[in-house]
């Protein structure tokens, strides 16, 4: 970690250009109302108010329909870049749209706007143990179900080994230069990486993982929409008490 980064913070790239297909919907889930506000915004907040969080990219589909043209929130600066076709096409055009105080050698995060739920403990674990991390640390949870393998009929074919599983969550933290390089030479090799992490493992780089709260999930069907709003409900409720 240099001096300056830990007297700045990190900067955030937001893969926000999805069209939300498993969600359905009229407007990409991003844009979801929940407790009067988009689903992007509370992403947003939850990043930008970290004090370890400097700025953030949002990347937005090139015809995204209902961006409200934010340019701060939380008193952070807030940049927009188009994406392209897949969720990495997006991260390596958020990474190219970062200010030039990035250096190389900075670390960035990639936090998917679809992700609201993150809490500000875990978010500062993973920029602090990340920073300290000779690669980069991803959020992730460990698998505490038993997990089946699925033949084509339905029925299990097999129970899989979970041990040493886990589930990779946002954010995922890495060095501007060595995600950018990791995530073009997978498109090269066209390998469709599903998180950064995965293109920095095809680098022979082994990330850190670092706990973080079941509750980071993923929107990516209707029915994760209400599993946030009472999250959301559950958390003024503990901030009331
Ligand atoms: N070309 C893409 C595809 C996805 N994403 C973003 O990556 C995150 C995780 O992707 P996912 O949950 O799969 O979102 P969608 O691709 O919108 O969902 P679906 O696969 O159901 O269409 C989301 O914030 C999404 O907006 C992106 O920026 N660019
Ligand atoms: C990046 C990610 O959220 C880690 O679990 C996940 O891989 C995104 O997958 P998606 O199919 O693009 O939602």
């Amino acid at each position: 970690m240099t001096t300056d980064e830990s007297r700045t913070g990190v900067w955030a790239i937001v893969p926000a250009a999805g069209r939300g297909t498993r969600f359905g919907g009229a407007h990409p889930k991003q844009y979801a109302q929940v407790a009067g506000s988009p689903l992007i915004r509370h992403t947003l907040e939850a990043l930008l108010s970290n004090p370890g969080v400097r700025g953030a990219v949002v990347v937005l589909a090139a015809d995204d329909p209902l961006w409200p043209g934010w340019d701060e929130i939380a008193g952070k600066a807030l940049l927009r870049c188009t994406g392209g076709e897949s969720r990495a096409d997006s991260v390596l055009a958020g990474l190219l749209a970062l200010p030039d105080e990035v250096r190389a050698d900075d670390f960035v995060l990639v936090h998917d706007a679809a992700r609201p739920n993150l809490r500000q403990d875990d978010l500062t674990a993973l920029i602090e143990r990340g920073r300290n991390d000779p690669v980069g640390a991803i959020l992730a949870a460990p698998v505490r179900d038993t997990l089946k393998r699925a033949g084509n009929d339905g029925g299990i074919d097999r129970t899989e080994p979970r041990e040493r599983l886990w589930r990779a969550l946002t954010p995922q933290l890495f060095r501007r230069l060595q995600l950018t390089r990791a995530l073009e030479a997978a498109s090269e090799a066209g390998i469709a990486v599903t998180d950064e992490a995965m293109a920095m493992e095809r680098q022979g780089m082994r990330p850190l993982l670092v706990e973080g709260d079941e509750d980071n999930f993923k929107i990516t069907t209707a029915s994760d929409l209400a599993r946030f709003e009472f999250a959301l409900s559950r958390r003024q409720e503990e901030i009331r008490a």
